[in-house]
């Protein structure tokens, strides 16, 4: 406990966990006498034993003595396990706030939860900001990328706050409002879902590399580290590198990647991003695939049934230069390179695509290149390639896809030939690259002139008079498929 518990908190944290304890750290590090508070003791005490020094931090161990260290209007953080936790924690504190107090959930809640949670606050007069919070551990402390949604009311208020505490790239923080009610955690859904997406490409690159060219992970380690001074500059490509040069720290030259099990897990916001990309009607393929990877992994002992019993190519074996010569070896390298950063341009721009989507539907206004702006520092997908998302939305607002975009189209093109290799080599290989493959298909069916839904339109005449449009007439057609054959106008 601080000299200063007697005076009253300008903000209140509460749920001291990894993100929590850092967020009320950093926010108190600004200068902001920082309430804090946890269902369970220990973690106040803890921060306020460890962490006291670092600024003016309010003990509360009760939720009432919490409320009560608080300047009137109250600005409190909630910053707990995402779902029924969040309510059970809104519920105690509700009856204990008065009108104008803003409660803020920054946890990474569902955002139909956070527009459910938003109207019911409203009520009692009381402003609720669903906040997305980037990051991780090391990025709620130093500056996380902050996407915050709810009122303008609001946000004067926290917009400073979020200013002060998120971290800045070329002078811009990387926090600005994003919408009301449910849009920051639909934009942090979606940025999780991209998370998920470069995550999958990223393994997909170590696996050709790997398996298709007999690379350890320590010579990858430093593709990785090139590859980073490059357009593909980002957090995951510098942390790919780390982590592929890490050993065991239990057997000393065994690279620890072999020694993870390889189920991914997943908390759930990838899922989400991809079931509410159905309900929009928004193809995430990249995304998509990218959940479904992690399913498929967690998938063990049906893997194991299909090992040795399915046939096909045997992925190269380390060190026999797998199914690539040795002297086309840095040509493949490029190839996959060229690959990873084509369907990266695709994850982005489905991701992007959704954004607006979602905007559209909830009437959020969301505008994607401050999307892209907040997204370039602090964050998991911070990458220097946001610089040019950002720049290609202030180009042209209305961009129909990133894809179109002058700069994105041309390093696309220049790299698409390699992309086709390298797809081409893991079908080969029989090295599953879903989200390379399925990027390159959905870049191959948006410039198509005419798509194969002409079929489908026509199948479903066919079995069940669901009746299509033509290309020549305006209104809906039937055959009578199983009379004369004539077509008819409904
Ligand atoms: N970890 C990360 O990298 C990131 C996490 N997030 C999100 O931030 C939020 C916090 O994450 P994290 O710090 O990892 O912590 P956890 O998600 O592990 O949640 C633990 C915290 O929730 C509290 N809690 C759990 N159940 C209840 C309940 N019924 N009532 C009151 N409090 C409860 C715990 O209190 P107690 O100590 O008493 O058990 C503890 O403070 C989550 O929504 C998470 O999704 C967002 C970005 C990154
Ligand atoms: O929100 C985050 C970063 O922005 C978390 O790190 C993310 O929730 C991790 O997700 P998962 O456990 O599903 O991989």
């Amino acid at each position: 406990m601080t000299e200063t518990t007697t005076q009253k908190a300008q903000i209140g944290v509460t749920g001291l966990a990894t993100m929590g304890r850092n967020l009320a750290r950093n926010i108190a590090r600004h200068g902001y006498v920082t309430a804090v508070h946890n269902r369970s003791d220990a973690k106040t005490k803890a921060l306020v034993e460890e962490f006291g020094h670092e600024g003016t931090f309010v003990p509360g161990y009760t939720s009432q003595e919490f409320v009560d260290s608080l300047e009137s209007p109250r600005t409190i953080i909630v910053m707990v396990k995402a779902g029924p936790a969040t309510d059970a924690v809104i519920e105690e504190l509700a009856p204990l706030l008065s009108e104008g107090d803003i409660v803020v959930d920054a946890g990474n809640a569902h955002f139909a939860d956070t527009r459910r949670r938003e109207a019911a606050l409203r009520e009692r007069g009381v402003h609720f900001a669903g906040v997305g919070v980037s990051g991780g551990e090391e990025g709620a402390l130093l500056g996380p990328s902050i996407m915050p949604g709810g009122s303008e009311h609001a946000y004067a208020k926290l917009g400073p706050i979020f200013a002060d505490i998120a971290v800045s790239v070329d002078g811009t923080p990387c926090s600005t409002h994003v919408g009301p009610d449910g849009a920051g955690h639909f934009v942090k859904m979606v940025h999780n879902g991209i998370e998920y997406a470069d995550m999958q490409l990223i393994a997909e690159a170590y696996d050709l590399l790997r398996h298709g060219l007999g690379r350890t992970p320590k010579q990858l380690a430093e593709v990785f580290t090139s590859w980073n001074e490059g357009d593909l500059e980002s957090f995951l490509i510098e942390i790919t590198a780390r982590v592929l040069d890490k050993d065991d720290p239990t057997q000393e030259g065994t690279p620890l990647v072999d020694v993870i099990l390889d189920e991914a897990e997943q908390k759930g916001t990838g899922r989400w991003t991809v079931q509410t990309a159905l309900d929009l009607g928004t193809p995430v393929s990249g995304i998509a695939e990218a959940v479904f990877a992690r399913a498929l992994s967690g998938h063990a002992e049906q893997r194991k049934a299909a090992q040795g019993v399915l046939p096909g190519p045997a992925a190269g074996a380390e060190g026999t230069g797998g199914f690539v010569a040795e002297a086309d070896a840095e040509a493949f390298v490029d190839d996959v390179r060229a690959a990873l950063y084509a369907s990266k341009v695709v994850a982005y721009a489905q991701g992007f695509d959704m954004i607006r989507a979602g905007s559209t539907e909830y009437g959020w206004g969301v505008d994607p290149g401050a999307m892209a702006t907040i997204w370039r520092g602090g964050c998991i997908i911070r990458a220097k390639f946001l610089d040019r998302i950002k720049d290609a939305y202030a180009n042209q607002p209305d961009l129909p896809s990133l894809l179109l975009d002058p700069y994105f189209a041309d390093a696309v093109a220049k790299g698409q030939e390699a992309w086709r290799r390298v797809v081409t080599h893991s079908v080969q290989a029989g090295i599953p690259a879903p989200g390379f493959s399925s990027a390159l298909a959905y870049y191959d069916a948006l410039r198509r002139d005419r798509s194969s839904a002409a079929l489908i339109q026509g199948l479903r005449d066919l079995f069940g008079a669901h009746t299509y449009k033509r290309t020549d007439r305006a209104g809906d057609f039937h055959v009578d498929w199983s009379g004369d054959g004539t077509e008819s106008q409904g």
